[in-house]
């Protein structure tokens, strides 16, 4: 069964310089949270207090517990030193550091199966592996091979079923999409939320973190941070349709710019490659002789 994670009051301070101050977050099971805002806010920093993977000169105060262990606060721990039953994971922004290159994708998956609170024996793991690397949209016959020979969307959908294997109540993603190109980035994004609904009930609470505002348009909740706080938050349509703070406002806008440039770049390219083809073809069934480009056949 699922629990709500909480994180509660977080500050982080770093050579007595506060990075993060007073963010809270409330990741209920089933449901997608994006984590956005400028270089620098303080996101890597509130997902690495979430992952238990901050670096030791930072000191966190604030709460992170399961709902229904209050009082268990597991924020002092490192990863490796919390409870199996905390169950938050964390899918690395380069897959190439939660693999190892050279064991099969299916036995690194059912590792991480096995080590679970379910207890699983090998054979079960194994099962439960395949079923995962079929689930994240890996061919089964990828199973057998080292990362080493996978493609970088193949890889990040790896890393994926190696999360998705230790079972948890929160999968982080901090950037997971910030080395792929276009499409691999898109897949990667409809992997996540297809393979989160597809887990129905067991559906962990996805925090994603990232840049990239068309991905966290896919999530349920926006929460943007801005010099180290949360300056707003709430559901993804209303924070991105409707930005209520002057940053997140800039925000929007420069995404929208971004998407625009991006789109009149493409329409222009298209045009210079449509005239070179035509002027080919004029070429080709013309000899040399110069041949008009014709105009508005696009
Ligand atoms: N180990 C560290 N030591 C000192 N300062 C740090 C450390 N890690 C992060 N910072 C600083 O803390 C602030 C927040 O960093 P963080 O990585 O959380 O930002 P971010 O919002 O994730 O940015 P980006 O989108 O560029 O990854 C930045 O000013 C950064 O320089």
């Amino acid at each position: 069964m699922s629990v709500t994670i909480i994180l509660k009051d977080l500050v982080v301070d770093i050579a007595g310089r506060r990075l993060v101050d007073g963010v809270s977050l409330e990741l209920a099971p089933g449901t997608s949270t994006a984590l956005v805002g400028a270089s620098g806010a303080g996101k890597s920093l509130t997902c690495a207090a979430v992952a238990g993977t901050l670096a030791p000169d930072a000191r966190a105060n604030g709460i992170l517990a399961r709902e229904d262990a209050p009082d268990r606060n597991l924020l002092a721990l490192p990863a490796q030193r919390r409870p199996a039953d905390a169950r938050i994971a964390l899918v690395q922004q380069d897959p190439a550091t939660a693999l190892h290159p050279l064991v099969p994708v299916i036995d690194q998956v059912a590792l991480a199966a096995a080590g679970t609170s379910r207890g699983l024996g090998r054979r079960s793991a194994t099962a439960r592996a395949l079923e995962l690397i079929v689930a994240v949209g890996l061919d089964a016959d990828l199973a057998e091979r080292v990362p080493g020979r996978l493609s970088g969307g193949q890889r990040q959908r790896a890393a994926l079923a190696v999360a998705l294997a230790s079972d948890p109540a929160v999968l982080l993603t901090d950037e997971p999409t910030t080395a792929l190109d276009v499409l691999a980035r898109a897949e990667v994004l409809t992997v996540l939320t297809e393979v989160l609904a597809s887990l129905g009930d067991s559906a962990p609470a996805l925090l994603l973190v990232t840049h990239d505002l068309p991905a966290a348009a896919g999530c349920d909740r926006v929460v943007v941070m801005h010099e180290g706080r949360v300056i707003e938050h709430g559901d993804a349509l209303t924070v991105l349709t409707a930005p209520e703070h002057p940053v997140t406002r800039a925000m929007c806008a420069a995404a929208r710019e971004e998407t625009l440039a991006g789109a009149r770049a493409a329409i222009e390219a298209r045009r210079t490659f449509t005239a070179r083809a035509d002027a080919d073809c004029a070429v080709r069934a013309f000899g040399d002789a110069p041949t008009p480009v014709r105009e508005g056949v696009r």
